[in-house]
């Protein structure tokens, strides 16, 4: 038999399937279970290697454990500020509402958080949220996460066996990458990829379909992301005829590790400056005092010693502006270094080793202090640490309904980092795992209740042996290498599409993408078909391009900066702006751009904001309307 022979398809059902089995992949799964249906796990790398396991800090949901004053009005507050409020509202005020309930129920599944001295969960600072608000569980709250739902995914296959099942109606399948939708009458009916192990290929019928696939990370060199983050859910999504929203703004996170070079771009989580570290560039200045935009004077220390008191007393001082959200800290640490103020391996120093005891940093920042030990010989707990920024987190994504998850695709939902909107222009920490369990929890039981009143799809041998075909095409290609290939793309967007964007740079970027395009059509593959990475890359390649040349598109068009979106030529933000979202298609192969209306915020939901500081973001007309109430004004509520 030959290797692309199409009776060796493996031929699947389920009512939803579920593309990604990180954090919003997993809740996704556990809740079309729980409604009852057939589900199919689908990921590409092992089970339970996913961003989510990453994670570090913790999850960010205003419990008030240590803080009573949090609830979730502030949390929605900060999330917008965060955002500089280009976020769905809709979604930021079901983020901040449902959190609590999302990681509460975790503990209910088995999840073990860090506790205060009362024996609540306890919760820590992070930049841009005004109370400790950050469950988490040392600095590895997102292998907590994922232990936790894969022991509720095998609890739930547990009971099906309890109810006589003779398999499970939750099946998971790892190391397989999806590479095609099928649609048919604008709706999704199932997906085609290939198995990575043996390379035999994979067909799954499904009336419901939750993308849940991460980011686009490994489109930068310079990144905290790991290797399968290469925008293919964007990009399947964007050829099932679905929408992207906010492309342009990527979050660059000011802490990467900058030394040695084989670990540039590894994450330095933000919990260290959340419990105390401090950024100083090489005269050992605190610069970021000297970074506070106007628009958030009011709520940041001015001084040092203002900013250390906050720490022991948050309700009588302002935090200090190394929390500022991460795309101020990032253009911050840019600037220092370009003026020269940098460290000795171009990027600025990180201190916690002057500022808290060696105990203390070990047992807080556990992951931290080993991972400068292993991998550039440096203790924590006694010098600092040299860091930069480097490509962490997109925030735009699939345009979905912030309720339901659907995206404009019938039965195709997304949900997690994918999906676009609830983050505005810039994602606060914390707020991805919390995202991702809401949503999460939401695309499940949204597509669960598609598949309920859908028929049982059926894929015709034509269309798979067309995703066959062009799953093969590279082995018939005699173009360049994809690793060449990966580097060319990622030279491109680190040079032009970076943390600071101009727009001469980036028409440059757009014409050496397209001169990319025909080339990574050809991209060739040698060898044969079982674990082989080049031929896996080459097939990831053009899901990279298609998200980089929406990101460039989108850059070049939106010209003012705002959160993960600096143009040195349109410096400063544009309330007219605000008022837009720039929504990529796919037309003729070709990434359309169009403008649409960004969501205007209720009445109420404007009225938790002082119009002062609406008019720093708003036009006149927008929050003329609003009525401040004095009982939940930014201080009191
Ligand atoms: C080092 C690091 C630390 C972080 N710390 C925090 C933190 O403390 N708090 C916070 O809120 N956020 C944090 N983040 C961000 C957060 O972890 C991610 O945004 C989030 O986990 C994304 O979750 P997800 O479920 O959307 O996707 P992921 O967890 O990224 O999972 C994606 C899944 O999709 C699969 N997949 C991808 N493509 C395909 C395909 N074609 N076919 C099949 N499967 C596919 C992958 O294999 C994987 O299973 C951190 C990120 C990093 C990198």
């Amino acid at each position: 038999m030959s290797d692309n022979d199409i009776n060796e398809v493996e031929h699947l059902a389920c009512d939803v399937l579920v593309i990604g089995a990180g954090g919003a992949g997993l809740r996704a799964a556990v809740e079309a279970r729980l409604a009852g249906k057939s589900v199919i796990v689908i990921s590409k790398s092992l089970f339970g290697k996913a961003h989510t396991v990453m994670a570090e800090g913790g999850a960010a949901a205003a419990m008030g454990n240590v803080n009573a004053n949090d609830n979730w009005q502030v949390h929605f507050r900060d999330t917008m500020r965060g955002g500089k409020f280009l976020n769905n509202y809709r979604m930021a005020e079901l983020h901040a509402q449902e959190a609590p309930d999302r990681i509460w129920e975790l503990e209910t599944y088995g999840a073990l958080f860090d506790r205060t001295p009362e024996g609540k969960i306890s919760q820590r600072n992070f930049g841009g949220h005004e109370y400790p608000r950050l469950a988490h569980v040392g600095d590895r709250t997102g292998l907590e996460l994922i232990r936790t739902l894969q022991q509720k995914l095998v609890s739930l296959q547990q009971d099906d066996e309890a109810a006589g099942e003779s398999e499970s109606k939750l099946q998971v399948i790892d190391e397989t990458t999806i590479t095609e939708l099928f649609i048919e009458g604008g709706a999704v009916k199932g997906a085609f990829g290939y198995r990575r192990a043996t390379g035999g290929f994979m067909a799954i019928a499904a009336p419901a379909i939750v993308l849940a696939t991460g980011g686009i990370g490994r489109s930068f060199k310079v990144t905290s992301n790991s290797w399968e983050y290469t925008g293919d859910g964007h990009a399947l999504a964007l050829r099932a005829g679905a929408k992207l929203i906010n492309m342009e703004f990527i979050q660059f996170h000011p802490t990467g590790m900058v030394w040695p070079p084989s670990v540039r771009g590894i994450l330095v989580t933000e919990s260290v400056r959340g419990d105390g570290g401090v950024l100083k560039n090489s005269a050992g200045e605190r610069f970021m005092f000297d970074y506070i935009p106007e628009v958030f004077k009011a709520q940041y220390a001015d001084n040092p010693e203002e900013g250390d008191r906050w720490y022991t007393d948050p309700d009588h001082n302002r935090r200090p502006p190394e929390l500022l959200p991460r795309d101020e800290v990032a253009r911050a640490i840019n600037s220092e270094v370009k003026a020269g103020r940098g460290s000795e391996h171009g990027g600025v120093y990180l201190d916690i080793a002057s500022r808290r005891d060696a105990e203390t940093i070990r047992k807080k920042l556990p992951s931290m202090y080993h991972q400068f030990k292993e991998l550039a010989d440096v203790d924590i707990t006694a010098e600092p640490m040299e860091v930069g920024p480097t490509c962490h987190y997109i925030m735009g994504g699939i345009e979905v309904d912030a309720d339901t998850a659907a995206s404009a695709v019938a039965g195709l939902f997304a949900a997690g980092e994918v999906s676009g909107g609830m983050h505005g222009s810039n994602r606060l920490g914390g707020n991805s795992l919390s995202d991702l369990l809401v949503f999460g929890k939401r695309a499940g039981e949204y597509a669960a209740a598609h598949a309920s009143g859908a028929e049982s799809p059926k894929l015709t041998e034509a269309e798979i042996a067309a995703a066959a075909e062009d799953a093969l095409r590279p082995f018939g290609n005699e173009g360049e290498n994809p690793y060449a290939l990966q580097s060319a793309l990622q030279a491109v967007n680190g040079r032009l599409v970076g943390i600071i964007r101009k727009a001469g740079e980036l028409e440059e970027a757009l014409t050496e993408l397209a001169a990319l395009e025909s080339r990574i059509a050809n991209v060739s593959a040698s060898g044969g078909r079982a674990y082989n990475p080049g031929w896996h890359l080459a097939l990831d390649l053009r899901n990279m391009y298609v998200c980089s040349v929406a990101t460039a598109k989108a850059a070049l068009e939106r010209d003012e900066s705002r959160g993960g979106h600096t143009r040195e030529d349109a410096p400063g933000m544009d309330p007219e702006w605000r008022k837009i979202n720039l929504v990529a298609s796919l037309e003729d192969g070709e990434v359309r751009l169009t403008r649409q209306d960004v969501p205007a915020m209720t009445p109420e939901l404007l009225g938790l904001f002082e119009t002062a500081e609406l008019s720093k973001y708003m036009t006149a007309d927008e929050y003329g309307t609003a009525t401040t109430d004095p009982s939940t004004t930014v201080e009191e509520a």
